[in-house]
């Protein structure tokens, strides 16, 4: 099966082109106002407006009133959490939706699993105390088990320099990069992109380690 990417951070118009005709499955609109890459809601609605059908528009959201939320989610189709969400707050609205998992030293991923069983995937991310994403920084893959129950996507300092190893080494359901293919805070870098992309594609098809 293809890894599926998610471009994420996006706040132009151009960089979302880009990033579908590079062929992104996803892409992330961060609502948390303590961001760089922020958008408010009036912003959301117009870039939302650019995505064509079958690629999944995402909202990011970090411990946020449900009635931000709510005001946002008819311009998304999926929403990531970021924050301590419990289960039940991220069921509120009636929409698919991610649980953000910062990988602290402790983490039970299988714990999590269970906890957040109704969520569509665990986007596992790297842990920097006081930062909830977007951090730019590799955590160890090697701490991804194989056998979790949910899909995993896997973040946190992916770049077209190592997206091939990444793959190979966790073979996650997804990728999920920012950062890696930013030339500033939440302006994307279109030939980054499309490296990415590659990158993935590639790892995609050549033999995986595990
Ligand atoms: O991008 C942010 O500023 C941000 C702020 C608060 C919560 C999440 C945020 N971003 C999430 C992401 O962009 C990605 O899901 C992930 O953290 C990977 O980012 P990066 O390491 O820069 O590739």
């Amino acid at each position: 099966m293809r890894t599926r990417i998610k471009i994420c951070g996006l706040t132009r118009e151009a960089d979302i082109d880009a990033a579908i005709k590079a062929g992104a499955d996803a892409l992330g609109f961060v609502m948390w106002p303590g961001s760089k890459r922020a958008l408010t809601p009036e912003r959301l609605e117009q870039l939302s407006a650019r995505v064509p059908p079958f690629v999944t528009r995402v909202g990011l959201f970090v411990d946020q009133a449900p009635d931000l939320i709510a005001n946002c989610a008819p311009w998304l189709d999926m929403l990531q959490f970021h924050g301590e969400e419990p289960p039940e707050a991220c069921e509120l609205y009636g929409m698919s939706w991610l649980k953000a998992l910062r990988m602290r030293d402790d983490i039970d991923l299988y714990q999590q699993a269970e906890r957040y069983h109704r969520a569509r995937g665990l986007l596992l991310d790297a842990y920097r105390p006081g930062v909830p994403g977007g951090t730019g920084e590799v955590f160890d893959w090697s701490r991804v088990p194989d056998d979790l129950a949910l899909p995993i996507i896997l973040a946190g300092g992916l770049s077209p320099e190592n997206i091939a190893q990444a793959v190979h080494q966790v073979s996650p359901y997804g990728v999920d990069v920012s950062g890696g293919v930013e030339a500033s805070a939440g302006v994307k870098d279109h030939e980054l992109i499309q490296a990415f992309v590659g990158g993935v594609q590639t790892a995609d098809a050549t033999p995986a380690t595990r």
